[in-house]
């Protein structure tokens, strides 16, 4: 079986740095350690926790490098296995030549994320922590990280098991009931049945309720800028950059296709989607990059509404603002290095912000416009908040929720136990594999595939 085998990987990142380590788990860990690790007084006595110096050499004595050891044996260790790490030179090559001859030990290269795999197989942590792992590593702004890192202290899973606990208790009463069908369950006990599975079902809505601002602290706040051609949308996604990124040219019809970066603002992850001018046009290429811009403004959840603010808005610039949803939208008048013009009725319900794209005047205005919509929507519920963030678990959340409600009207319509049981344990397999508890193999083959080697 391979939940048995020794397995290895380098745990640091590739290039160079200061230290590299090679991370080893399973039963053969310290044994193949000893074959190569040689300290100063401790030949054979490895205390467990212990950061030991010493030479790794090759078996024919061989340097391989000056290196500092440690074994963390089971269970106290991140895979609850006996764990060695080998801390050496950050360089390539001396990485490379440990796990090789740890391979030649007789160990095996670890596949992506079967550390964290081990770690949740043997049972210590869930799987929504095992998958925070990997958020908190692929996070690119704080918000993400600290949503990832919540749920990597096991608030979620905190939450879930305590949905599972009173979904048992539920199903063991109504099993009781099954038990003895003679018996009929009486009216005070169903009542009482009936409060708990309403009180579960807002418990679990709130916590689907928190997907939103979950998703926006992870993946960040989508902003489409859009408008008519040349009124300086892909100068205001420059400026926004702070970089020439993509074409700006007085040619209006410029920008065919639309155009997406990536950037934090003070900790909130961002992605800017530059779009092609909304206009009436006969050209087919610049027809299709307006209809992708048009398609683009339900699915995102801001919407910079750029205009002229120097000229008379037009049709094209009516026509803009019909597309776009007042909710979310904020309107942002450029080229104010030019002037004012008045603005029309139908535009005033928007928040305005008057901006030079090229002077980058009334930039930071409208930065804190971004920034206060991102935290309305966001929620401003702070670190001590538990949110669902994945797709994953908001899906099964809601087999769960469904089923509990399907539970309640069971016993509302006095319907046989063994309907309201088979809901029941419905709602425990949907939460179970968010936990892990009944995932089944391919689900927890497709998370550890997106771990890193080493992980
Ligand atoms: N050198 C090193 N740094 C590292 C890790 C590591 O494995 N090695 N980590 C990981 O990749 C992360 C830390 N996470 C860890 C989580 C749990 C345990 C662990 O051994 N837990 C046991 C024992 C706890 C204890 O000693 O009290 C447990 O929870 O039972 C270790 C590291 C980040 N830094
Ligand atoms: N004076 C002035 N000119 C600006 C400002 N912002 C953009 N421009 C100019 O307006 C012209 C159009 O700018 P773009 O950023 O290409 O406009 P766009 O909206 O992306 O245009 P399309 O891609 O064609 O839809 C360029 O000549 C810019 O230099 C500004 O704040 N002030
Ligand atoms: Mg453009």
């Amino acid at each position: 079986m391979d939940s048995q085998d020794t397995i290895v990987a380098i745990a640091t990142a590739p290039g160079e740095g200061g230290i590299g380590i090679v991370r080893l788990s399973g039963v053969n860990a310290e044994k193949f350690l000893k074959l190569y690790f040689n300290s100063a007084g401790n030949h054979c006595q490895f205390t467990s926790h212990r950061l030991y110096y010493g030479q790794f050499r090759h078996t024919d004595g061989d340097l391989v490098d000056e290196v500092m050891a440690v074994i963390m044996r089971a269970p106290r260790s991140y895979t609850m296995e006996d764990v060695v790490e080998v801390h050496c030179h950050g360089g390539s090559v001396v990485l490379r030549r440990i796990v090789d001859l740890f391979i030649d030990a007789g160990a095996r290269l670890a596949r992506p994320g079967e550390f964290t795999l081990r770690a949740f197989l043997n049972g210590r942590i869930d799987l929504t922590r095992a998958e925070a792992v990997i958020e908190v590593i692929r996070s690119r702004s704080e918000a993400a990280c600290r949503v990832a890192l919540g749920q990597l202290e096991g608030r979620l899973s905190q939450k879930l098991f305590s949905f599972r606990d009173d979904i048992s208790d539920l199903l063991a009463e109504v099993e009781a009931g099954i038990d003895f069908p003679e018996e009929e369950l009486p009216l005070i006990d169903r009542q009482r049945l009936i409060e708990t599975s309403t009180y579960l079902e807002g418990q679990m809505a709130a916590l689907l309720d928190s997907f939103e601002s979950g998703r926006l602290l992870r993946d960040g706040l989508s902003i489409l800028i859009f408008g008519k051609p040349n009124v300086g949308k892909s100068s205001l996604m420059n400026t926004l950059l702070g970089e020439a990124r993509t074409i700006v040219s007085d040619i209006p019809g410029t920008t065919r296709d639309t155009v997406e970066e990536s950037l934090i603002l003070r900790g909130m992850p961002l992605r800017l989607i530059d779009t092609a001018g909304v206009r009436q046009t006969l050209d087919p290429v610049e027809i299709q990059g307006v209809e992708r811009a048009q398609a683009k403004v339900a699915g995102v959840d801001l919407v910079l509404l750029v205009v002229d603010g120097s000229q008379a808005l037009d049709e094209d610039d009516q026509k803009a603002l019909q597309s776009c949803d007042p909710a979310r939208t904020l309107l942002v008048l450029n080229k104010q290095d030019l002037g004012d013009s008045h603005l029309p009725t139908e535009f005033l319900p928007l928040p305005a912000f008057s901006i030079s794209a090229r002077s980058s005047f009334g930039i930071d205005q409208l930065l804190n416009g971004i920034v206060s919509f991102f935290s309305k929507s966001a929620g401003s519920e702070g670190r001590e908040t538990t949110l669902l963030s994945d797709r994953r678990h908001r899906e099964s959340l809601l087999l769960a929720r469904n089923a509990l409600e399907r539970f309640r009207v069971c016993l509302a319509e006095d319907q046989p136990s063994e309907f309201g049981a088979l809901e029941l344990r419905e709602a425990l397999q949907a939460l179970g594999e968010i936990t892990g508890e009944t995932a089944p193999e391919d689900i927890l083959e497709k998370i550890f595939t997106r771990f890193c080697i080493g992980k």
